[in-house]
């Protein structure tokens, strides 16, 4: 049998969702993408010889890199974008797919400053994709076409799961799951240093909180039951839980959440403005 042809892939900026994308793709108990069809256009000499080291792909210069792949991904920082896409329009053809998973920028903007009918698929992942769980919305600007969504898509969906929204919620997605891990890492922090207060190492704080983090993460998954009755059935009545409770609730834990994804919600939407103003 022949495995199927795997696009070749141009990926622009080897930071930090870079670097989960790769480890994703490559670093798996399967092997899920060739190295050898995987360039890295990354300007720091440093950062790009330890990916050439870590994941055994290359890091030729953005024509090398761009020339001939399938797939162009865009994984810079937003104001690095301006910038960026003068040098692209050299080298990138509307016969490419161009993926960007640039946090507030539209697929409009990124259109604008490629060749006319460049099909171009806006992404927002999260860095779970380094250990093949992560979660992307994704949305496809006017010239692409669900074949080049499904192409997205199969890439994205090999290292988690994906999801077709409107380009209208992608502000909001950025700042709900792309921010998310950070949510829940705070979150342990939190519970790893009251395990300190009480009186535990912080190292048996850190090993019990860690798997109660992915126990209570499989059930939310895989128990086919909502978080309500999940909390529910941990808080037994007048019992320790939700005397606990009692006290996040009082300190508007709750609201702050909310509060805090508006906030990130409203800065995606602050930093798109700022990439198109100039
Ligand atoms: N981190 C995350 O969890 C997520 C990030 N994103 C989005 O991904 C993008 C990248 O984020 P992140 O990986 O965290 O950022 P990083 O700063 O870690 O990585 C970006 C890298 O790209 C390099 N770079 C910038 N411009 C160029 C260029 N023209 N050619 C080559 N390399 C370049 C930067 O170099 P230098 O340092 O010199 O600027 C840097 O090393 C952002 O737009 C963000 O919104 C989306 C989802 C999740
Ligand atoms: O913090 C950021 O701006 C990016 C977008 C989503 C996650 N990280």
């Amino acid at each position: 049998m022949t495995a199927a042809r795997q696009d070749s892939l141009a990926i622009v900026g080897g930071g930090n969702i870079s670097a989960a994308l790769l480890s994703g793709l490559l670093e798996g108990d399967v092997v899920l993408h060739d190295p050898d069809r995987i360039a890295v256009v990354e300007r720091l000499p440093d950062r790009a010889a330890y990916l050439r080291e870590r994941f055994g792909i290359s890091t030729p210069d953005l024509a090398e890199a761009v020339r001939g792949a399938d797939v162009v991904l865009l994984m810079v920082k937003p104001y690095h974008v301006e910038a960026l896409l003068p040098q692209l329009i050299e080298h990138v053809t509307a016969e490419q797919l161009v993926i960007s998973v640039v946090g507030g920028i539209s697929t409009a903007q990124i259109e604008r400053g490629l060749v006319p009918k460049t099909p171009v698929v806006r992404a927002m992942p999260n860095t779970a994709a380094s250990v093949g769980e992560g979660m992307t919305a994704i949305c496809a600007g006017s010239f692409a076409t669900d074949v080049h969504l499904e192409r997205a898509g199969a890439l994205l969906r090999s290292v988690g799961k994906v999801v077709e929204v409107p380009e209208t919620q992608m502000n909001a997605i950025t700042a709900f799951s792309g921010s998310g891990p950070a949510f829940f890492f705070y979150f342990a922090e939190a519970l790893i240093d009251s395990g300190v207060l009480l009186g535990l190492s912080r190292e048996l704080s850190e090993e019990m909180v860690i798997q109660t983090a992915v126990g209570a993460a499989v059930m939310l998954r895989d128990s086919g039951m909502d978080p309500v009755r999940l909390r529910a059935a941990v808080s037994s009545p007048g019992g320790t839980t939700i005397t606990a409770i009692r006290e996040l609730e009082k300190a508007g834990v709750r609201g702050a959440v909310m509060v805090a994804t508006e906030a990130g919600r409203d800065r995606t939407i602050e930093i798109g403005a700022q990439a198109g103003s100039h």
